[in-house]
Order: structure tokens, then C-alpha cells, then sequence
């Protein structure tokens, strides 16, 4: 990567009334022009980051670098950081121009500057045509852009949006990652995107940082994270449903290793060589709900029974039981067994993954390479 936009390091932040860090040592590089994605459930810190990026906290420790500048003890308004909420912040009884000029206006910028400026965001946003329209007339959308231009107009080194889609229907909310994508793309934006909607960070995002209890899990590329998760709390994370995760052993030598657990063993492909000392004590093996269809009987395949059929649209969620053990697998919908039925099962072993039953971390399955 070229040198950062930003950088994140080593930040850490404690609030003084609670005993755990909000934010627990992160580092996070994102390339300017790039959008990282901060994924996570309610609470994991994902606000609190960006709150320190944007000046709105400071951090008990670590350093946030802008161009390699540190603007940690920079006051907001000096770090050229924008910040959008999915509360709009607009102001209501104001037109569109009104607002989007708020900012430039507030810094004392000459009238023509700002007339420009403006234009030239209300044209970027689509919005040329609703200039003198009363912010309270407009639709949710219509307000979530006019938010992002108000923070567009300042020309941030880095936008930062905080669940900016929250507030929005579905509809609008698949038009708003439409236009964003367009803004991306358009404006050449550096972004820093909290969301804990996965499919809205894996539509958005180039890469997705996994946050866990105030720790970065994995940072990943978005078109590879759900079948390369680097951690075990990952794999179970990212996907809808995610990966089956089946805690056991590896056994046998050579060109002939197993993985299994109590009843159910499954052969690993030829040529994986696991570090002994990991092959020795527990493993997970994680397999997508893709990597598992229905098939014909035969040597290869294992028998399961289908427990739960949850239809989902063109395709439908079934839940097996497969030798004590309970699967996930996505068949398409038309032509799905009954609940009851019993089937075989077919695993496409080439995207089977394990992970250290130790560390939790993806252990590499050839030799000489990086999980
Ligand atoms: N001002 C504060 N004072 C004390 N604790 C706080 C404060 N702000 C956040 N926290 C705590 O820090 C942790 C991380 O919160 P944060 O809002 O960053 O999480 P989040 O991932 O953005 O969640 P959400 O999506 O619910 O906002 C939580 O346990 C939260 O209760």
C-alpha cells in the first residue's frame, strides 16, 4: 500500500467508569482513496474509534496519524475530518443550499466560493435541482445526502460515517450504497465506514476490519474475507449463515489425514501439511454453507439427515444432522428435500479451512504458507 491516509496505531481507549477498554490496542492503515469498513456488534468500539479519529475523544493511548501527522490533541475543527451521523444533523427549517453552505459559512469563506462549492456538491449528490427545497420537506435519502454534502462541502482528507444507513428504509437504504458507491468512485473519497450491517460493508467497503470486544479480529478484503476469515471469532461472524465451525482432531500421517469428531471424520485433500504441534492437539475445521451440497451416494459422500428447511427467496437454509453433528448447508429452492428427509452430502474440500484450537487463529495447510 502506498503511505496511508491514515493511520491507526496502537490506539487504546478507557472510559474512566468502565473497567474494560472501549477501544484495546487497534492499529489500522486505510489508503487514501480507500474505504475501510469498522464491522461489529452494538458496543465492540467501533464509535468510540471513529469519535478519536474525528477529535470528539481523545485516546487513553496510541497514535492517530493523518499524512503521517499525528493529530492526536488537534482540535476537531483543525484535523480536516468529516463526520456524518445517521442522525441526519440537518437543520430542518433551512433549504438544501442553506445547509450545504452551513459549514463554509461558519469558516468565513468568501460568498462566491462557497456559491460554488456548493454547486458543485448539490451536482456531485444529485441534488442540483432540490437546492431551495426545505430540509423538512425532504425524504430520509434526501436528508442522509444532504448531511454527507454538508461534511462533502469542508473537502475532508477523510470522511467518516457512522452508520449512516441505520435510519432509512430498506429501499432507500439499497439506493443510498448505490449513490455511495457512485460518490466513491466520482469524488475519489477516503472513507471509514462503522457499520454492523455485514452486506452493507461487504457491498461498500474494499476491505473490513473485524471488530471484537475493542479488538480488530481480522482486517481483510471484502471479496475474500467470509472464505479466507482469518480468526475463528471471524469465521463465525461473517456470512449469513456462516461458516460450519466443527471443533476435533486431525488424524493419520502423510498424504492420508482426517479431521474428526466423534462420529463424523471427513478426509482432508492430499498434500496439507499442518505444524505438528497443532495437528496434534485440537483443531475447528470451517467449511462454508456453500462448500456442502446434495449429492448421490457414493464413497465420497456422508449421510445426514435434513432437520430444518428454512426457505429464503431463491434458495433455502438447511439444517442437517450429518453423524452427531449439526450443518448448515444453501441448496437452491426449488427441488429442496422435505424436514425428515434423508440425504447425502458432497464437501468441496479445496475451501475447508482450520483453525488452531489454541490461538484461534487459521493454520496454514501448506508448508511455507501464511494462513
Ligand atoms: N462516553 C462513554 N462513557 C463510558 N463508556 C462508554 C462511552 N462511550 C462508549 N462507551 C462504552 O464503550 C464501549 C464501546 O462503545 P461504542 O459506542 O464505541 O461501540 P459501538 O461498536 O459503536 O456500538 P454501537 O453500534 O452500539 O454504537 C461500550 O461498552 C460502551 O458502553
Amino acid at each position: 500500500m502506498s503511505a496511508p491516509k491514515l493511520s491507526i496505531v496502537n490506539l487504546r481507549k478507557e472510559f474512566s467508569d468502565g473497567s474494560v477498554a472501549a477501544v484495546d490496542g487497534i492499529d489500522l492503515d486505510v489508503a487514501a482513496g480507500e474505504t475501510v469498513a469498522l464491522l461489529g456488534s452494538s458496543g465492540c468500539g467501533k464509535s468510540t474509534t471513529l469519535n478519536m479519529v474525528v477529535g470528539l475523544e481523545e485516546p487513553t493511548s496510541g497514535d492517530i496519524r493523518i499524512d503521517g501527522k499525528s493529530v492526536v490533541g488537534v482540535p476537531p475543527g483543525q484535523r480536516n475530518v468529516g463526520l456524518v451521523f445517521q442522525d441526519y444533523a440537518v437543520f430542518t427549517s433551512m433549504s438544501v443550499r442553506q445547509n450545504l453552505a452551513f459549514g463554509l459559512k461558519v469558516r468565513g469563506i468568501a460568498r462566491s466560493e462557497i456559491a460554488r462549492a456548493v454547486d458543485e456538491v448539490a451536482e456531485l449528490l444529485g441534488m442540483a435541482d432540490r437546492l431551495d427545497a426545505r430540509a423538512r420537506d425532504l425524504g430520509g435519502s434526501e436528508l442522509q445526502r444532504v448531511a454527507i454534502g454538508r461534511t462533502l462541502v469542508t473537502k475532508p482528507d477523510i470522511l467518516l460515517l457512522d452508520e449512516p444507513l441505520s435510519n432509512l428504509e430498506a429501499a432507500a437504504r439499497l439506493a443510498m450504497r448505490k449513490e455511495l458507491r457512485r460518490l466513491q468512485k466520482e469524488a475519489g473519497l477516503t472513507i471509514v465506514y462503522v457499520t454492523h450491517d455485514q452486506v452493507e460493508a461487504l457491498s461498500l467497503a474494499d476491505r473490513i476490519a473485524v471488530m471484537s470486544a475493542g479488538k480488530i479480529k481480522q482486517v481483510e478484503k471484502a471479496s475474500i474475507i467470509c472464505d479466507q476469515p482469518g480468526h475463528l471469532f471471524v469465521a463465525g461472524f461473517m456470512g449469513s449463515p456462516p461458516m460450519n465451525l466443527i471443533r476435533g482432531k486431525v488424524d493419520g500421517s502423510g498424504g492420508g489425514l482426517s479431521f474428526a469428531r466423534d462420529g463424523f471424520a471427513l478426509t482432508l485433500p492430499d498434500g496439507i501439511a499442518l505444524d505438528p504441534a497443532e495437528a496434534a492437539g485440537q483443531v475447528v475445521l470451517g467449511l462454508r454453507p456453500e462448500a456442502i451440497r446434495l449429492a448421490p451416494q457414493d464413497s465420497d459422500t456422508l449421510a445426514a439427515t435434513v432437520q430444518q428447511v428454512e426457505p429464503r427467496g431463491p434458495e433455502a437454509v438447511l439444517t442437517l444432522d450429518c453423524a452427531g453433528q449439526s450443518l448448515k448447508v444453501i441448496v437452491p429452492a426449488s427441488g429442496r428435500p422435505q424436514e425428515g428427509a434423508d440425504v447425502h452430502l458432497a464437501f468441496d474440500r479445496s475451501a475447508l479451512v482450520l483453525f488452531s484450537g489454541k490461538t484461534d487463529l487459521r493454520l496454514p495447510l501448506h508448508a511455507g504458507e501464511a494462513a
